[in-house]
């Protein structure tokens, strides 16, 4: 039994999602990347977050990961039973590495069951921006969105989150917790990187930097709308996940099986919708609200609706239009603007069979293989502690109060 401290008792939030709560005292492994952001995460780690823990008797070691797929390696050997949670300090890249880590384990089923944590020290902050935000609280960034997650992450509650299995051409089927991009978005989150160290500010400045040299992006876009199937059911605590079977992949023996997807060599299913125009100027497939911390992109997500949320926008958009698209979804506002070029859809699975020599896709804002790509949801795979929704308001103005006192400090 790996999540040994998890109690068994489960019970339906406010928000409809499946929570349980890991016993005290808990045992994390908190895996932090020193470079992540602007390189201050130890800083804020020491400044922040370690007093935090112990005084919630969060029993914790800090792994410092030294390069590229250390954490993924990590978790690949580790000793789950040693530990109630793993936590990750960093962007949501580490966080991509772990979950990919787990599932590429002998034993992924019970692996995946580990509850899992983000503490934001990265530039995006996709992850703990949406789990912010599906509290119903006003946005905070940078500092205060570090400290807030540590309070809520000390209250141990677990929730489900939604992953999905990516597929390309040559590669080892993947799995993603945040996005997949192709065009301006993935454009603009790679060649930003460049200005890491302004923080969340990159992506305004990327945004406007391939604003002015706009491409069109030539491909065919195919997918399973949501509404052709019932609601997939979350796999409850002690339920087996399904084996992989119906979609064979490299990784045939890991992981949760793609009944809704086809080989990418053979034709989509006959009840898949292809999108007409083949011009796009972006496509992006969202699994969580946020695509940084200042970008609400999927706004009517949450974190185990067992949908992906899809939108692309189609060639002959403005620059204006485009840019008041960016600025509206700093609130989310983008999807009412009345944009004929925008559509927005739920879907279980898709196809992206880009035409363009050239270009860029990206999972989770890492870069993955150029060619044909297939996604398939998986309802709830994961667990997270979020732990906001059974906070009393009590314990939610302590939370504000103590935020605001920690940041001033
Ligand atoms: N010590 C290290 N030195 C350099 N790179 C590291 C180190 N540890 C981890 N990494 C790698 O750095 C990459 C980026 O990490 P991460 O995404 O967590 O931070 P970020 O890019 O600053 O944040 P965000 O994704 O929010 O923009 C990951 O692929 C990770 O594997």
């Amino acid at each position: 039994m790996v999540c040994c401290g998890e109690l068994t008792l489960s019970f339906l939030s406010s928000a409809g999602a499946s929570m349980s709560v890991l016993s005290r005292p808990s045992r994390m492994m908190l895996l932090m990347n020193p470079q992540s952001g602007k390189g201050q995460a130890l800083t804020l780690y020491n400044n922040h977050i370690q007093r935090m823990l112990n005084e919630a008797g969060v029993t914790h070691t800090l792994v410092i990961t030294e390069r590229q797929n250390h954490a993924r390696e990590l978790v690949k050997e580790a000793d789950l039973s040693q530990w109630d949670a793993l936590v990750i300090m960093s962007g949501d890249g580490l966080l991509f590495e772990v979950i990919n880590g787990l599932l590429e384990r002998p034993d992924w089923e019970e692996a995946i069951r580990t509850p899992l944590g983000i503490l934001p020290s990265g530039s995006g902050n996709a992850l703990a921006a949406s789990i912010h935000h599906y509290s119903g609280a006003s946005p905070v960034f940078s500092e205060e969105l570090l400290v807030s997650c540590g309070f809520l992450l000390c209250q141990r509650l677990v929730a489900r989150m939604d992953l999905v299995s990516i597929h390309v051409a040559s590669s080892p089927r993947l799995f993603s917790f945040l996005s997949l991009a192709w065009g301006f978005v993935a454009d603009v989150d790679i060649e930003s990187e460049k200005y890491r160290q302004v923080g969340a500010a990159r992506f305004t400045i990327g945004t406007l930097v391939r604003l002015a040299s706009l491409h069109i992006y030539k491909g065919k876009l195919a997918y399973l709308p949501a509404s052709s199937l019932a609601p997939a059911s979350r796999p409850s605590k002690d339920s087996p996940l399904q084996r992989t079977e119906s979609m064979p992949s490299r990784s045939a023996t890991k992981g949760p099986s793609d009944s809704l997807l086809l080989p990418l060599d053979q034709p989509l299913p006959s009840d898949w919708v292809v999108v007409q125009e083949e011009d796009f100027v972006l496509m992006l497939a969202m699994y969580q609200s946020h695509l940084a911390e200042d970008l609400l992109a999927a706004p009517g997500a949450t974190s185990d609706d067992g949908f992906i949320h899809l939108i692309y926008v189609r060639a002959g958009i403005s620059r204006t239009a485009l840019l008041k698209l960016f600025l509206a979804m700093e609130k989310g506002a983008h999807l009412t603007t009345n944009c004929q070029h925008l559509v927005h859809t739920k879907v279980r699975a898709l196809r992206l069979e880009p035409h363009s020599p050239k270009g860029i896709i990206t999972v989770d804002g890492e870069v993955v293989e150029y060619g044909p790509v297939q996604a398939e949801v998986h309802r709830g795979l994961v667990g997270f502690m979020p732990s906001w929704l059974l906070c009393s308001m009590l314990e939610t103005v302590c939370v504000c109060v103590c935020v605001c006192v920690c940041v001033c400090v």
